[in-house]
C-alpha cells in the first residue's frame, strides 16, 4: 500500500495526477450544510431522517479503526478522466473465509466511480451499479480500482471500473455504473 502510494505521489509531481483528499464525514462538514442539502435535494427522504442522529453521520467507509476495514487512497487524472483507488480490505470485511465480502467490493467500487462522477458533475447519486465478480479478492490484499468516465449525456454519467491485483495480472471484478446529477428542481 505504501509503495503504491509513493509511486502515485511521484506521478503527482508533474501535475498529471492529483492525490484526492479523503473525508471522514460527508463532503459537508457542518450539520446545517447536511440538513440544507437534504432539504434541497431529497425533500421526500428528509421527512424520514432523524436530524438528531444525523449529527453522528460519517462516511460508511471511514467507520473502522485503522487497518481493520476500508483502507484506501484515491488519485485523479484529469486528462484521462480516471480515478484510481489503491484499496486494502481489512479483516473485518470478510465474506467467505479468506475472501473480501462482495458488499465491501461494491462499496469501494461505488466510492471510486462516485468520486469520478462528483469530480465531473458535483452533486450526483448512483442510479445503477452492475458488478461481475470474476475472482475472489483475497482478504487483506491490496488491489487497484480503476474507474473511467466513459460519457456524459445530459444529467447521466456513465462510468466503468475494474478491480485488479497490484501486478495487474489478475482481474477480480468488472463494473459499469450510471450516476445522475441531482436537479434541485426535481423532487427526489
Ligand atoms: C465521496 C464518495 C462518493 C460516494 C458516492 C456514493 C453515491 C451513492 O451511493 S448514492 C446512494 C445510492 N443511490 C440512491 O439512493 C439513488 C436513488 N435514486 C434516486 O434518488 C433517483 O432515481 C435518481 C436521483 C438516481 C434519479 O432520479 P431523477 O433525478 O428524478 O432522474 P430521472 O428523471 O428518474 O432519470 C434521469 C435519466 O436517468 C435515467 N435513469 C435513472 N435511473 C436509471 C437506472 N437505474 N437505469 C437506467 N437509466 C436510469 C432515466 O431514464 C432518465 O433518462 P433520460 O433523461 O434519457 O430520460
Amino acid at each position: 500500500m505504501r509503495l503504491l502510494f509513493d509511486q502515485f505521489m511521484k506521478k503527482c509531481e508533474d501535475g498529471s495526477w492529483i492525490h484526492l483528499p479523503s473525508y471522514n464525514y460527508t463532503l459537508f462538514q457542518r450539520s446545517q450544510d447536511i440538513s440544507a442539502f437534504i432539504h434541497a435535494y431529497l425533500p421526500t427522504a428528509s421527512k424520514l431522517i432523524n436530524e438528531e442522529k444525523l449529527l453522528q453521520a460519517k462516511i460508511f467507509t471511514r467507520n473502522f479503526e485503522d487497518g481493520l476495514g476500508f483502507e484506501y487512497v484515491m488519485f485523479y487524472n484529469d486528462v484521462e478522466k480516471r480515478v484510481v483507488c489503491v484499496f486494502e480490505g481489512g479483516p473485518y470485511l470478510q465474506g467467505m473465509p479468506g475472501c473480501l465480502h462482495g458488499g465491501a467490493i461494491a462499496t469501494m467500487i461505488d466510492a471510486t466511480v462516485g468520486t469520478s462522477a462528483m469530480i465531473a458533475e458535483g452533486i450526483v447519486m448512483t442510479a445503477n451499479l452492475n458488478i461481475n465478480f470474476k475472482r475472489p479478492v483475497p482478504l487483506c490484499s491490496v488491489v487497484l480500482i480503476n474507474s473511467q468516465l466513459d460519457k456524459i449525456e445530459g444529467r447521466k454519467l456513465f462510468i466503468s471500473c475494474n478491480v485488479q491485483s497490484v501486478d495487474e495480472k489478475t482481474l477480480y471484478t468488472e463494473a459499469t455504473s450510471l450516476f445522475i446529477k441531482l436537479d434541485p428542481e426535481k423532487q427526489v
